[in-house]
């Protein structure tokens, strides 16, 4: 459907369906692709066609950035309270519009609607942070070493940013770097995955309501290769900001710094989750649960290795078992439904083969470990899994929880930290003294202490290694869209 197709009112509210807009905003103008070509979007439950996008390219892409540095002009000198005052109308548009946004968000991406309406609040939720960061952008007077002299420090926007963002959090992804970018003075083009690009566009619809300048917010689907590109050499793009796999961000962060450009990375994860035998044992499967089967195993902080102490291993993984069982897989939009399916096929290929390489290597599926038709895996629990299987090395992305056993806190650690990635870990225990060795012992960006979620926009999320650099939220969300000046103050002799 065409934008301004849309007609609603306070009483008759939109529904998703109003939200699925078939074009992009670039600059001010709803269109398609200059040459009409267009992408299939599909529903990932039923491989069906949901609606297309249009194909964009590099012009669209250049159109984009050159409205979005007009709109940065004006933007960014806005005082911040009056650009906080925009973010907040956008704030409550995203929860006005909650139910009509999570479904979109629950058709295009498959996960379970009452997620997708948790993800809209999420999402919503940096937007109103970053409004109110806006407003605490303080500089310094530095004591200065000349009497007739001061030195001034100042924070400044960047300028106009690119974002590329994956399909597993079609709203949150954006809304996280979009919160930062308007709340430090910045304008955005998005080119959000191409398996989910109606939530990105329902973004840029509400950016527009809001009132924020034309050109502020534009969104380009289409070829990720020929956008990312033009994002990348365009001289008036001043920083990329990406979240997606490791492949990716390394191949666009090393264009980014060819062109001097600000860079920010989220990319994949590889998390331990370790249980000690000194844990809560049911608050400790409830973390797993949380951490491991969350959007059906698909976010970049996922468990993806779950390490149990020898003394409650067999306990811990009965009480893990029957919880895995009472999981319901299904359509992310029918009643009930707590796992919904993965992206693609080629996705539930992946997670089958780590599924099956465990098995070869003499491990044992005590749930699940199959796939449930179509999209669909069955949430699995495999005991006896050992270093050098897939599953060790490798993010599954997918309903998988592998158990390793191990014996020493030494142990724990070394295999915990023996992975490139270092995003998010976790492990239970009641020790404090074992609660901070381990904490401090372990290579990660976030560490979640007796908890499976750490998700919050108050926080810095970020990760080391191959998971990336920056951090998105939180009081240093803004550092990576600022750029310092320092002002020498001459000429001040009596
Ligand atoms: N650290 C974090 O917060 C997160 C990390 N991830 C990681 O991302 C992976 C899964 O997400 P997924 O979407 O498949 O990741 P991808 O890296 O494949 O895609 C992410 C985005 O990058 C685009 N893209 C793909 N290839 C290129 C390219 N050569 N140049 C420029 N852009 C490109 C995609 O566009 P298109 O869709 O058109 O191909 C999409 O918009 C996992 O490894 C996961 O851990 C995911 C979410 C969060
Ligand atoms: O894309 C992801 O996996 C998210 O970063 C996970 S979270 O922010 O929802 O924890």
């Amino acid at each position: 459907m065409a934008a301004q197709d849309m007609t609603w009112t306070r009483e008759n509210p939109r529904g998703w369906r109003d939200f699925m807009i078939e074009q992009c905003l670039v600059g001010d103008a709803w269109s398609g692709a200059d040459d009409g070509s267009t992408l299939d979007v599909n529903d990932p439950s039923t491989g069906d066609r949901l609606g297309t996008a249009p194909k964009m390219g590099r012009a669209e892409t250049a159109r984009a950035v050159d409205r979005a540095q007009q709109a940065f002009r004006t933007y960014s000198a806005m005082p911040a309270a009056e650009r906080g005052a925009l973010m907040m109308k956008l704030h409550g548009l995203m929860i006005e519009n909650q139910a009509a946004l999570g479904e979109l968000l629950c058709r295009e991406m498959g996960k379970p609607l009452a997620e997708a309406k948790g993800e809209i609040a999420y999402g919503a939720a940096f937007v109103k942070w970053f409004a109110e960061e806006a407003r605490r952008v303080y500089g310094d007077m530095i004591p200065s070493p000349w009497a007739d002299k001061r030195i001034m420090v100042t924070h400044a926007p960047v300028g106009v940013v690119g974002a590329i963002t994956p399909w597993n959090f079609p709203n949150a992804m954006i809304a996280r770097k979009l919160g930062a970018a308007l709340g430090a003075g910045c304008t955005m083009v998005c080119k959000p995955a191409s398996a989910t690009p109606y939530s990105a566009i329902a973004m840029a619809k509400l950016v527009e309501e809001a009132g924020f300048p034309a050109g502020t917010f534009s969104v380009v689907t289409g070829s990720a290769r020929e956008i990312a590109a033009e994002l990348c050499e365009n001289p008036l793009v001043r920083k990329i900001t990406f979240t997606g796999s490791t492949e990716v961000g390394k191949e666009l962060a090393s264009n980014a710094l060819r062109h001097m450009k600000k860079v920010s990375m989220e990319l994949g994860g590889n998390a331990p989750f370790i249980v000690f035998d000194d844990a809560d044992l049911d608050a400790a499967v409830d973390g797993a649960i949380a951490s491991k089967f969350r959007n059906a195993g698909q976010t970049c902080v996922c468990a993806n290795r779950l390490f149990v102490q020898a003394g409650v291993h067999d306990a811990f993984v009965e009480k893990l078992v029957a919880a895995v069982e009472k999981l319901k897989v299904g359509r992310g939009y029918d009643e009930g439904v707590t796992q919904g399916p993965l992206i693609d096929r080629a996705a539930v290929e992946k997670v089958q083969e780590h599924v099956s390489d465990m098995v070869a290597g003499g491990a044992t599926v005590l749930t699940g470990g199959e796939a449930a038709g179509g999209t669909f895996y069955r949430p699995t629990v495999v005991t006896g899994a050992r270093p050098g299987m897939k599953v060790f090395a490798e993010e599954t992305f997918g309903p998988v929880a592998p158990v390793f056993r191990f014996s020493t806190e030494a142990e724990a650690i070394a295999m915990a930290n023996d992975t490139p990635f270092g995003l998010a870990s976790y492990f239970y225990t009641r020790d404090l003294g074992r609660a901070f060795r381990v904490m401090e012992a372990l290579e990660y960006g976030i560490v979640g202490v007796n908890s499976g979620i750490i998700s919050t926009e108050v926080a810095p999320f970020g990760g080391v290694k191959d998971s990336g650099m920056g951090s998105e939220g939180s009081k240093y969300g803004l550092d990576d869209y600022m750029v310092r000046k320092y002002a020498l103050i001459g000429g001040l002799a009596g």
